[in-house]
């Protein structure tokens, strides 16, 4: 038996979705009892060149070509954005049709609406393809690591932002060269933005965090710093003391409470994620039963998404075929409160100062005062006749490396610190 699909959106994603469900519709079929056959093609700019496998007799500018085809059952959303995304999947689940979807951004802003209404119409909602691209997340978070309670998530789960940080170190290309690369390769957003400034990572891990730490996290709980303020000084430096700079995504539950951050860190040039480089995606989970689990994998780019996107087909086409559909999703009704992470952790700090004598003694002494001892200094004159200063401190709280800062900025000769960031050990 067919079952007809109807795409929304046919860019990066899209286009390879149209190639992988064509490459393995027999095999779908075999496995499920079901031949997927996407029968309709929702883009905004019909007469825009197309590569690929794109029938263009299946193109529409017009979305209730497929919302309101009764012949349709499933639905596959990769348009991105929340509106008309959101309407359009609304629409769909209300008319009974499932929907497969590779948006964050509106699972995370508008998950639990979403899900209810699939709940609602007895249909199905899958988006393993939200979070980590191609690494399977969503499916082992929400069925096969549920048997424990999961304490710690922390990983890398932006994949332009690695690229562009390991282009910086590998290739000491300027982050603006590194951007565009990733946005030709189709890795960033739409608007680029919310890769930089840590939104997307943000929105990954709030969908990470309710599924792990079963609670209904919201956006706003996730404490949020993006790479913008990285400079190429941070990349070497960073290298000279021997680390590189990821861009982490932690998420921790402490007895009922949360702490959720995205904020780029040192991490030792011998730590695993210090390997995981371009788009590459990994993250650690550590459940009280299963222990330490590290999955890794393609995060961003057409084909490893569109794995995801189309292995959720298949898993709705078997709920499908035996007739349990509606029961994949999971809203959770208690909301974890979010407090700012207790952990204590090195810090690295980057500033600049008049190259005068004593001042690196006022530095040295603010240090000594609020107590925090310093682990690693370097010093370098700069072309302008300043000094770049740049201190890794041993463990310390934020609350007491906030305090630090304070009482550095209050030296009349320290001109700006630049760059704070934690060191993983
Ligand atoms: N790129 C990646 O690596 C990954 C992306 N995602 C998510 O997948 C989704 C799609 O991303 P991506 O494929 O990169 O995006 P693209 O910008 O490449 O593609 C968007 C597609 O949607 C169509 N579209 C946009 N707005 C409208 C509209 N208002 N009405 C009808 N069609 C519209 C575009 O039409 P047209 O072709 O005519 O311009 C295009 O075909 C996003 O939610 C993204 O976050 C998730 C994981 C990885
Ligand atoms: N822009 C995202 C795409 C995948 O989710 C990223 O860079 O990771
Ligand atoms: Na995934």
């Amino acid at each position: 038996m067919t079952v007809f699909i109807g795409l929304l959106g046919c860019g990066t994603v899209g286009s390879g979705v149209v190639e992988l469900v064509e490459r393995r519709a027999d095999k779908i079929a075999e496995i499920t009892g079901l031949r997927p056959v996407i029968s309709k093609i929702l883009v905004r700019d019909i007469d825009k060149p197309r590569e690929g496998l794109v029938d263009s007799s299946k193109l529409t500018t017009n979305a209730h070509d497929i919302l309101d085809d009764k012949e349709i059952d499933l639905v596959i959303e990769t348009i991105g954005g929340i509106e008309p995304a959101r309407e359009y999947i609304l629409s769909a689940l209300r008319s009974g049709k499932h929907v497969v979807t590779a948006n964050k951004d509106l699972i995370a802003l508008h998950g639990v609406e979403i899900l209810e209404t699939a709940e609602r119409h007895q249909v199905d909602v899958l988006y393993e393809a939200a979070v980590g691209g191609a690494i399977p997340l969503i499916r082992p978070l929400k069925d096969s690591l549920a048997s424990s309670d999961i304490t710690d998530l922390k990983g890398i789960i932006n994949g332009t932002t690695n690229y562009i940080l390991s282009k910086m170190t590998q290739s000491s290309i300027s982050f603006e060269t590194a951007l565009a690369e990733a946005q030709r390769l189709g890795y960033a957003e739409s608007d680029p933005t919310s890769d930089v400034e840590g939104l997307d990572a943000a929105r990954k891990l709030t969908i990470l965090a309710s599924i792990a730490f079963t609670s209904t996290v919201q956006l706003s709980d996730v404490r949020v710093q993006g790479i913008r303020k990285i400079t190429a000084s941070d990349v070497r430096f960073a290298d000279q003391l021997g680390y590189v700079i990821k861009l982490l995504a932690v998420g921790t539950d402490r007895e009922g409470r949360l702490s959720l951050e995205v904020r780029p860190s040192l991490v030792p040039k011998t730590h695993p994620l210090a390997h995981v480089s371009e788009s590459y995606n990994a993250l650690y989970i550590r459940g009280d039963a299963s222990g330490d689990l590290m999955f890794f994998g393609q995060g961003a780019g057409s084909l490893p998404t569109a794995s995801a996107v189309v292995g959720d087909v298949i898993e709705a086409l078997r709920n499908l075929q035996l007739g349990v559909s509606g029961h994949s999703q999971h809203v959770y009704a208690n909301h974890k409160p979010a407090v700012p992470s207790r952990d204590f952790l090195p810090y690295y700090m980057r500033l600049s100062a008049q190259d005068e004598p004593g001042v690196f003694a006022q530095i040295a002494q603010v240090f000594g005062e609020t107590e925090i001892s310093m682990s690693n200094v370097l010093q370098t004159p700069t072309e302008d006749g300043h000094a770049e200063i740049v201190v890794v401190s041993h463990k310390a709280s934020a609350e007491h490396i906030d305090t630090t800062l304070k009482r550095l900025r209050q030296i009349e000769q320290v001109i700006d610190i630049h760059t704070v960031m934690p060191v993983e050990s």
